[in-house]
């Protein structure tokens, strides 16, 4: 099992989708950017660096959304999602292959990683949008 963080990252009303690039595991999905915790790291922290590694940019990382388990068929990750500030930095991509501001009511039109379907229901539930199945 690998633990994963990823930011809900909001700017303006909008959260930050990017997708994965062509080399890597899960190539062309969508997902909330983040990564690998690293041995003895916390949560929280390994998300600003991560995406200060990723995308060039500043976060501060806020309060926990939620978690979820999930098995792939090559390995099983624990996805952990904190709600995350952008504070700066132009976005630079290196793993992504794109990236998109979101509204909350768009998010199902983006072909997400299995592991963060979960948490984008969730997510809508909590803004209101509550008829989706
Ligand atoms: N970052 C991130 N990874 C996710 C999400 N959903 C999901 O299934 N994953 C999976 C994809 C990968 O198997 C794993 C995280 O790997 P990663 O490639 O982003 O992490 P990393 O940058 O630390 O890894 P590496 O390429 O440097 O080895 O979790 C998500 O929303 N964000």
């Amino acid at each position: 099992m690998i633990d994963v963080v990823a930011g809900i990252i909001w700017k303006d009303g909008r959260i930050l989708l990017a997708r994965r690039g062509k080399q890597k595991h899960l190539a062309g999905k969508w997902e909330f950017p983040g990564g690998k915790i690293e041995l003895g790291e916390s949560a929280e922290i390994a998300l600003e660096r991560e995406l200060k590694e990723e995308l060039s940019i500043q976060t501060r990382t806020e309060d926990f959304f939620d978690l979820n388990i999930h098995h792939y068929s090559s390995v099983s990750i624990k996805l952990q999602a904190y709600n995350s500030a952008y504070i700066s930095g132009e976005i630079c991509l290196s793993d992504h292959d794109k990236i998109e501001w979101v509204e909350i009511q768009d998010l199902l039109k983006y072909d997400f990683a299995e592991a963060d379907i979960p948490l984008v229901y969730k997510l809508m539930q909590k803004f209101g949008y509550k008829d989706i199945n």
